[in-house]
């Protein structure tokens, strides 16, 4: 399994800075991190902060959430098969939405490989401090962006006095208060902390998992190998889930087809789509809670 960290927050919050940090922390440990990059123009020039040897994936003019998951899907595929590494980093533009980019790496055709450790967003405390000058749009975003963090870094905190940073920290955390957070310069996490981080609920955690708690963005990944449904049912089924899930992508077992059925739900949308090919029958599921929801076939 590889880990993958996604790392979200405002242009100009730091989020290279902190790139160039994780890198280094990865090399010392002896792991060899690999990273793809998101930029809306046309240039790169983030990628200098990448060092030289690091498989690096660059997805120019497009933005994970908005370029469609199927390409964030062919690089991840195309790092997989072409290069070795212990770790993936995905540096998202700051216009992105930290669900849909989460969305984006979750494919069920890699589910197997891939251990999202989940997003890190860099925020810039001096910007929280002045978001009420923003358009509502990006203000809103920069909630967003905080809400879903894992781990959430106060970043610039030497602009700040004593008393800005104190209240920067009680409004942040109060957004978000499952999160780490962390009152960082130039961004600069331990790595331990990072590594703390664990977003995908495996199913031997789930049965540890206390009821109640870790309400929280994540993801379950779901194997129906052996089991058949109709869609009627699975639709039933998915009548009865919270609003808490945000998304599900994956191939289900349908009665009479020969090969599993492409499977979508997003934002109470239903979409199904015959397969060609026979994938393994597996489905994601990302919102929040997720060890606390039934799923079909599953007692
Ligand atoms: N004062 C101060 N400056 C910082 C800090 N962290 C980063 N910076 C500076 O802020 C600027 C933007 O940092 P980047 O790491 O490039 O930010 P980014 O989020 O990658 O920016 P985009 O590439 O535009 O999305 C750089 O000049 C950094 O040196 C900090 O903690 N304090």
């Amino acid at each position: 399994m590889k880990d993958v960290y996604l790392l979200s927050g405002f242009l100009g919050s730091g989020k290279t800075t902190l790139l160039a940090n994780i890198i280094a922390h990865f090399k010392e440990e002896g792991l060899k991190p690999a990273v793809i990059m998101n930029e809306l123009g046309e240039l790169n020039f983030d990628s200098q902060a990448v060092e030289e040897g690091v498989p690096l994936k660059e997805m120019l003019n497009g933005c994970i959430c908005c370029t469609g998951s199927e390409k964030t899907e062919a690089q991840i595929q195309s790092l997989l098969a072409e290069q070795e590494f212990d770790v993936l980093i995905i540096e998202t533009t700051g216009a992105a939405h930290p669900v849909e980019a989460l969305d984006a790496v979750y494919s069920p055709l890699f589910a197997d490989q891939l251990n999202i450790k989940g997003i890190i967003t860099v925020a810039d405390s001096k910007r929280w401090l002045m978001r009420h000058e923003m358009t509502p749009q990006t203000r809103s975003l920069f909630l967003e962006q905080i809400r879903h963090a894992h781990l959430l870094l106060a970043n610039k905190s030497d602009l700040l006095s004593e008393e800005e940073l104190a209240k920067v920290t009680f409004e942040l955390q109060a957004i978000n208060p499952h999160a780490t957070l962390l009152q960082t310069v130039n961004a600069k996490v331990p790595l331990k902390m990072i590594k703390a981080m664990q977003a995908t609920v495996r199913p031997e955690k789930i049965e540890k998992a206390d009821l109640g708690g870790h309400l929280h963005l994540s993801s379950r990944l779901i194997d129906f190998t052996g089991q058949e449904f109709t869609q009627e049912a699975v639709e039933d089924w998915v009548r009865t889930l919270p609003e808490t899930v945000y998304r599900m992508k994956g191939y289900i077992p349908i009665e009479g087809n020969r090969k599993p059925m492409l499977f979508q739900y997003a934002y109470g949308l239903i979409q199904w789509m015959p397969e060609f090919v026979k994938m393994d029958p597996k489905l994601v599921i990302i919102g929040d809670g997720m060890n606390q929801i039934d799923i079909i076939g599953q007692k």
